[in-house]
């Protein structure tokens, strides 16, 4: 359908919105979906490079570790990344780390030489450098993927989850890290959510990955999906630092699974950019 598109705003490419009615669908679909992404990875690739994020994304992924995918799955091509880290202890409650190996890598034959987790034996700033590096060794030999457009990692797929005020992986609204441009990983020492300490990827990373899905419930995500998605929300008053809206792949592909709740102020009207799926 031919629209105008508000010159503020590129328009959006390669976007999916998928609505379901519980958690417990949207958990099913999403395990279809990152098993074809690991498939069509594995065939193209040889590996499967997938970032995971903390909070409750984990808990989405309980289908990955039952029948058929527990054994369909080429567990020994995958490879674990993770998109942020708290700055805590491994054993700590709040480490992405611990929350992941309770609720997923325990339950699935990844390989534990395949698991890269950040350092919590360091400083943020250390820590930071040294996952970057890790990252850097993995991309020359293209277990990482690279991007074609500039020399970023490729991730096959990233998982995110989104805060209610926008935030993905440890990126915050109008915080400074949302500005840079040749790292691939940094630190925060200020995030306004507990634990100030932690280490993410930045957009550059996160854009140019092959896939990115962001998973998000509950109705205290309604307003900012709707400000992340929407095309009415562009003009002046757009939101151009909200970290989810920032979130566009450069040649990869960007879906979003939201529950009812979490899609409940999208207006189906205004979101014809992208291709709806409503899963009711
Ligand atoms: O520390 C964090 O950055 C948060 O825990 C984050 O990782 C979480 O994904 C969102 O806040 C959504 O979480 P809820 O859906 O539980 O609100």
């Amino acid at each position: 359908m031919e629209r105008e598109i508000s010159a503020l705003y590129e328009p959006k490419r390669n976007n999916e919105i998928r609505i379901f009615e519980s958690s417990d669908e949207m958990s099913t679909d999403l395990a279809e979906y990152i098993s074809q992404v690991s498939e069509i990875s594995v065939k193209e690739r040889g590996y499967f490079a997938i970032a995971l994020s903390g909070g409750p994304l984990v808990s989405f992924l309980g289908k990955l570790c039952e029948a058929p995918y527990n054994k369909t799955l080429d567990w020994s091509k995958w490879y674990i990344f993770w998109s942020d880290e708290r700055a805590v202890a491994k054993n700590h409650a709040e480490s992405n780390y611990r929350i992941t190996k309770e609720g997923f890598l325990s339950k699935v034959p990844i390989l534990n030489g395949h698991v890269y987790s950040i350092n919590d034996n360091a400083t943020v700033e250390d820590a930071a450098t040294d996952y970057e590096f890790v990252i850097r060794q993995l991309v020359k030999v293209r277990t990482i993927g690279v991007s074609e457009s500039n020399d970023c990692p490729k991730f096959d797929l990233i998982l995110l989850s989104m805060g209610s005020d926008g935030h993905v992986a440890s990126l915050f609204p109008n915080h400074p890290s949302l500005e840079l441009k040749d790292d691939w990983i940094t630190y925060i020492t200020d995030s306004p959510q507990p634990p100030p300490e932690r280490i993410t990827f930045t957009l550059p990373v996160i854009n140019s990955a092959s896939n990115i899905a962001i998973v998000t419930t509950g109705d205290d995500k309604s307003e900012a999906v709707h400000l992340a998605i929407s095309d009415n929300a562009d003009g002046p008053e757009a939101p151009s630092s909200l970290p989810a809206r920032m979130v566009q792949p450069t040649d990869g592909k960007l879906v979003w699974f939201l529950d009812k709740s979490a899609a409940s102020s999208l207006d189906a009207e205004n979101d014809d950019a992208f291709e709806q799926h409503r899963e009711y």
